[in-house]
């Protein structure tokens, strides 16, 4: 489908175009004049140039490739020409002819990470419909949707694999090459005027590499797209698919032009390439300096790089980019982040709520195999506090229970460490390219894990409460599982709190054990809370969550409960003393005045509950807001 069909399917029926994609296939040029990037040396005050001089231009139609050995600055280019590089930079980055601002960058380009961030669980068409819900406003019907992605999935020979799932470590799926251009297909179902690629062919062999960059070349052909990708050594056949080639080397410009051009130019260098040599291999050689002998190597990319600054070839392409600012007609130029056809921030939080549900139910690493996990817990716990009776000699292995039941389910939460640092990448990924932000996501993880851990609750409960013979009514025993719930739920916020500050798996793990040992014990269960040293008391027991937990179910178990005491020789012995005595029997209230709980303060302490799991929250949301990777 071309361009001009997009736009035509979008207009409103005032004839007006709802969508705006016209302005973002205004593009006619993207460019850039003296770039130089500095960045902090480290353990040096001083700054280092990763990129100097660097100038070029790029056109619809045409693929640019940047080339250069590893560490030459490709991706840092390529970062500042999407706008996404850190750093002090200086030089202009135009997109037809006029600096412009981020907003309307990020309108008229997509970015092709490395790495691809595919949710394994969705199918391959359920990807670009999920792109195309984050990309598109609701201004494009579900039909034309619909075609969109059933074109890009022609256009990227993905049709035989539409239906089929892009994989994950235990459901193989798509290969590496369709994986590859799923995450193309999907950065281009916005409709884009500009690609960026980080290198597209990575990890790929020469035929899915070769694939790949044909697919895109007849793409950005056909819908008069402007490309430009780093890529490492392509092989001659992949090599000559490319329009342009930018070659770096240690940040400097060794050539910038036609693919076609080179030969000749590094001829006249008396730098032929052979004529049975891969070019891109001879070309990245002659400006490595890493391998070769190193003084002879940096004398020969000093007289390439000093060469290029004199060339005419250079002179020609500074006086395009200079006659690309001064000749672009105001009409061409008109670019306005209006022109973003992204949804707003309802229809972001629906699809992400969708998409995560899917994920959820399909991933078994989500939340399965923690409730296969939980389920074997409560059957472990079942039968170890199996049956406890009435009497005063199982007081204490109740009050053992709840604490252990408590504590350790909340301990548990660690599991959820590697699938939310999952979802956080992908969503670091998504934020850069601006598909939704931290609110959406931290709201979607809140509500997704909410059934979830309701059914963790529920299951543990059931089997573990009735095997356990905890006080056998109903409304007990709702309150442990709202109790247990609020437990999961809090320890759940806190993973979110800890892996959004440290987003690193054994250092989230580690933080997060640690955390809970600590809650451990100050919850006033090991350590009488009159006993408790002032430090930890005043520092942290009162907003541990399992401390209220641990209350709530104490209560829950021992306020309206009696238990009988022991008969030795006749003579009755208790060990608790309540108003109960004479009957030979302990009032649970007892039990609960010598561990100091008030009955009646339930609803406080389901207060607290609710304020400690909204502050963990309110917490991961600035730490996700203010940390960008
Ligand atoms: N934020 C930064 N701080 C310090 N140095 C940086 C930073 N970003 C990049 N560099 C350095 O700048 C140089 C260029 O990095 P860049 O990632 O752009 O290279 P590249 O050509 O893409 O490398 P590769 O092909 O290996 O991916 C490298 O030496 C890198 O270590």
């Amino acid at each position: 489908m071309q361009a001009n069909e997009l736009r035509d399917m979008s207009r409103d029926e005032n004839g007006s175009d709802a969508s705006t994609l016209p302005e973002l296939s205004k593009v006619i040029s993207v460019s850039w004049r003296e770039i130089q990037v500095m960045v902090k040396k480290q353990h040096s005050a001083r700054p280092r140039a990763i990129l100097s001089d660097i100038s070029g231009i790029a056109r619809p139609g045409e693929m640019m490739a940047l080339m250069g050995p590893s560490g030459c600055g490709k991706t840092t280019l390529l970062n500042t020409l999407a706008q996404r590089q850190a750093g002090s930079i200086v030089g202009q980055v135009c997109i037809n002819g006029r600096e412009q601002p981020r907003s309307v960058h990020r309108a008229v380009s997509a970015y092709v990470e490395q790495e691809d961030t595919l949710i394994g669980s969705l199918t391959t068409q359920e990807t670009l419909r999920f792109a195309a819900d984050f990309s598109i406003s609701r201004s494009l019907s579900k039909h034309d949707l619909v075609a969109r992605v059933r074109d890009l999935l022609n256009e990227f020979g993905l049709q035989k694999q539409a239906r089929t799932l892009v994989g994950t470590p235990f459901r193989k799926g798509l290969s590496g090459g369709q994986k590859r251009r799923v995450s193309v297909a999907a950065q281009l179902i916005g409709n884009p005027s500009i690609l960026y690629l980080d290198e597209p062919t990575s990890g790929l062999d020469s035929t899915a590499s070769h694939e790949i960059m044909l697919f895109i070349k007849r793409f950005a052909k056909q819908h008069n797209l402007v490309v430009i990708a780093s890529i490492h050594q392509p092989s001659t056949k992949t090599f000559d698919l490319f329009d342009q080639v930018t070659l770096l080397s240690q940040g400097k410009m060794c050539y910038s032009g036609s693919r076609r051009d080179m030969p000749n130019y590094f001829a006249e260098l008396d730098l032929e390439i052979p004529p049975m040599m891969n070019p891109a291999e001879y070309l990245l050689d002659l400006v490595n300096i890493d391998f070769a002998y190193r003084e002879e190597a940096q004398a020969r990319l000093d007289y390439i790089t000093t060469q290029w600054a004199s060339s005419a070839l250079h002179r020609k392409l500074i006086a395009d980019v200079l006659d690309s600012t001064s000749s672009s007609s105001d009409k061409a130029i008109h670019l306005s982040p209006g022109s973003s056809t992204r949804p707003g921030i309802r229809k972001q939080l629906f699809t992400l709520l969708r998409r995560s549900f899917i994920k959820s139910y399909r991933d078994i690493v989500t939340y399965w195999i923690r409730l296969v996990m939980y389920l074997g817990l409560a059957i472990m716990m079942g039968t170890v506090w199996l049956r406890l009776t009435t009497t005063q000699k199982h007081i204490q292995p109740f009050a053992n229970a709840i604490f252990f039941g408590s504590a350790f389910m909340s301990f548990m939460a660690v599991a959820y460490v590697p699938a939310f640092l999952e979802d956080r990448a992908i969503f670091i990924k998504e934020r850069a390219n601006g598909l939704y932000g931290p609110t959406v996501f931290l709201l979607t993880n809140f509500i997704i894990g909410i059934p979830y851990l309701f059914l963790i609750s529920t299951l543990f409960s059931v089997v573990a409460y009735w095997l356990g013979n905890f006080n056998p009514n109903a409304h007990s025993f709702f309150m442990w599982v709202l109790w247990l719930f609020l437990d999961l739920l809090a320890a759940e916020s806190l993973v979110v709190l800890v892996a959004s500050l440290i987003p690193n798996f054994v250092g989230a793990l580690a933080i997060t054990a640690f955390a809970n040992g600590l809650w451990m014990s100050v919850g006033g269960f090991l350590v009488p809370l009159p006993v408790l040293n002032v430090f930890w008391k005043y520092a942290f027991h009162y907003w541990d969550y399992q401390t209220y937990v641990f209350q709530g179910m104490m209560v829950n178990e021992f306020s309206d409960r009696t238990y009988d005491c022991t008969v030795v020789n006749g003579q009755c012995h208790c060990m608790y003393a309540s108003a109960l005595q004479d009957q030979c029997k302990i009032a649970g209230t007892a039990v609960l005045e010598q561990y100091g709980y008030a009955v009646g303060k339930q609803g406080q302490w389901l207060g607290i509950m609710v304020a400690i799991i909204l502050g963990y929250r309110l917490t991961g949301w600035v730490v996700t807001v203010l940390r960008k990777t």
